[in-house]
């Protein structure tokens, strides 16, 4: 039986995945969405040079000699600009935030400054410009300051109001529909019978969609039985997911039902079995313009899946680059050769005091075991028929 290179199935399932068509939202709803166009600020700021203390505004050059006095010929709160010019000899009452006055190039802190009337003793001489926010300290009109492909979070959105921009040009979010399979589960919170185990992988799988800023569409649990599977699927296609996520029932046994049904549906199927460990069952085609995704149903194949393949495979449809996690790391043990399917080797990773990482990889590594893939820190990639590694050795890891 071949198995397909795990970097072959990869290109294959971003090839016919096109971005996701561009939505405006309203900035208070575009937390967490990406955005499709790069961003370009329809304003300068500060618009204006700027004062950033309360005080007074003055000219530099009238500071000489010692406490020298001015005249406070009016005052400037912020979004209220001062109507003239102050002279020689003058200073302007001016608050953070407040236009310059022309004429004045500093701005005395008000503590600084003794007060009698209109007239006031500056008792400790700035240097010249001090506290002046000049226009366009922040940005200016034109400048490109948030890109295409960004996950917009707080710090994004005050810019972006900033700018100027009440609606943002966003990505449409992937719906993901995820349909778990099998006789033996039963959701969460439910009793299951003596024979049946808590279907688990649903609520991995959603969460990896949700962070990677998708939309996941809970389909529940369908019985290894044909019919039901098929009017699941059906749901998949009324609901118009852009992928549908199924969980368990790829593989080869006599249950394994989820390829003859998505045949049967009409599905092209763009590849099977994967020479990769866990993970070997991965299935992908696509049902009209709907992605398939058949995922093992061990657990931790179906995580090591997502994490491979729909975390790129979202990432591509909001046109965001995909950027590796790759990194190398000290081997703490031996590990032995491997065969011909690439492994995700569950490990601890510890980052020594000069910045290194080691790995220690976990004993036991069936793709049954969840607990040990959330102790994890990295999994250990052995390409296919790599040869033992010794402890001391570098080798490279996917952080998680
Ligand atoms: N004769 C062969 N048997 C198996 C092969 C093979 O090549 N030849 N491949 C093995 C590999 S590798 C994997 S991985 C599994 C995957 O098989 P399926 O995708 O068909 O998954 P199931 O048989 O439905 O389930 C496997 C396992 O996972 C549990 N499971 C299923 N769904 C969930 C869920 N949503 N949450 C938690 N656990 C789930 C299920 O109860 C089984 O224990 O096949 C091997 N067999
Ligand atoms: O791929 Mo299976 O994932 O080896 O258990």
């Amino acid at each position: 039986m071949s198995l397909m290179p795990v970097s072959e199935a990869l290109s294959r399932l971003l090839a016919d995945a096109p971005a996701l068509e561009t939505e405006p939202v309203a900035l208070s709803a575009a937390n967490g969405r990406v955005l499709a166009e790069d961003l370009v600020s329809t304003r300068t700021q500060p618009p204006f040079a700027a004062s950033a203390m309360d005080g007074y505004a003055v000219r530099h050059a009238d500071l000489q000699g010692d406490a020298p006095q001015l005249k406070v010929i009016g005052a400037a709160p912020a979004g209220h600009a001062f109507d003239g010019a102050i002279g020689a000899g003058e200073a302007l009452r001016i608050f953070t935030g407040a236009p310059l006055p022309a004429g004045a190039d500093t701005i005395v802190i008000q503590e600084d400054v003794s007060v009698d009337g209109d007239r006031i003793s500056i008792n400790e001489i700035p240097k010249a410009g001090l506290y002046v926010r000049p226009a366009g300290l922040d940005f200016a009109e034109g400048q490109t300051l948030i890109f295409a492909g960004q996950r917009l979070c707080y710090r994004d959105l005050a810019l972006a109001a900033a700018m100027n921009h009440a609606t943002l040009p966003v990505r449409r979010r992937p719906k993901v529909a995820i349909l778990a399979t099998g006789d033996e589960l039963v959701r969460p919170g439910e009793v299951p019978a003596p024979d049946q185990i808590i279907a688990s992988n649903h609520a991995g799988v959603a969460a990896l969609v949700e962070d990677c800023g998708g939309e996941a569409l809970d389909l529940g649990i369908s019985r290894d039985d044909a019919i039901e599977m098929a009017a699941h699927v059906a749901r998949a296609i009324e609901a118009e997911a852009d992928i549908l996520i199924t969980l368990g029932g790829a593989s080869v046994g006599d249950h394994d039902l989820v390829q003859g049904v998505l045949g049967d549906a009409g599905m092209d199927l763009a590849f099977w079995r994967i020479a990769m460990r866990p993970g070997k069952p991965l299935m992908a085609g696509h049902l009209g313009r709907m992605k398939v995704l058949g995922l093992p149903g061990n657990p931790v194949s179906s995580l090591v899946c997502s994490l491979l393949f729909l975390k790129p495979l979202l990432a591509h449809m909001l046109g965001q680059k995909i950027h590796s996690d790759e990194h190398v790391a000290t081997l703490t043990a031996d590990l032995p050769e491997n065969d011909r399917r690439q492994d995700y080797v569950r490990a601890t990773l510890d980052r020594q005091s000069d910045g290194s990482l080691q790995v220690a990889p976990f004993a036991k590594q069936d793709s049954s075991m969840l607990a040990l893939l959330a102790q994890s820190g990295a999994l250990i990639i052995r390409p296919p028929h790599a040869s033992a590694a010794k402890a001391g050795e570098t080798v490279p890891v996917l952080v998680l």
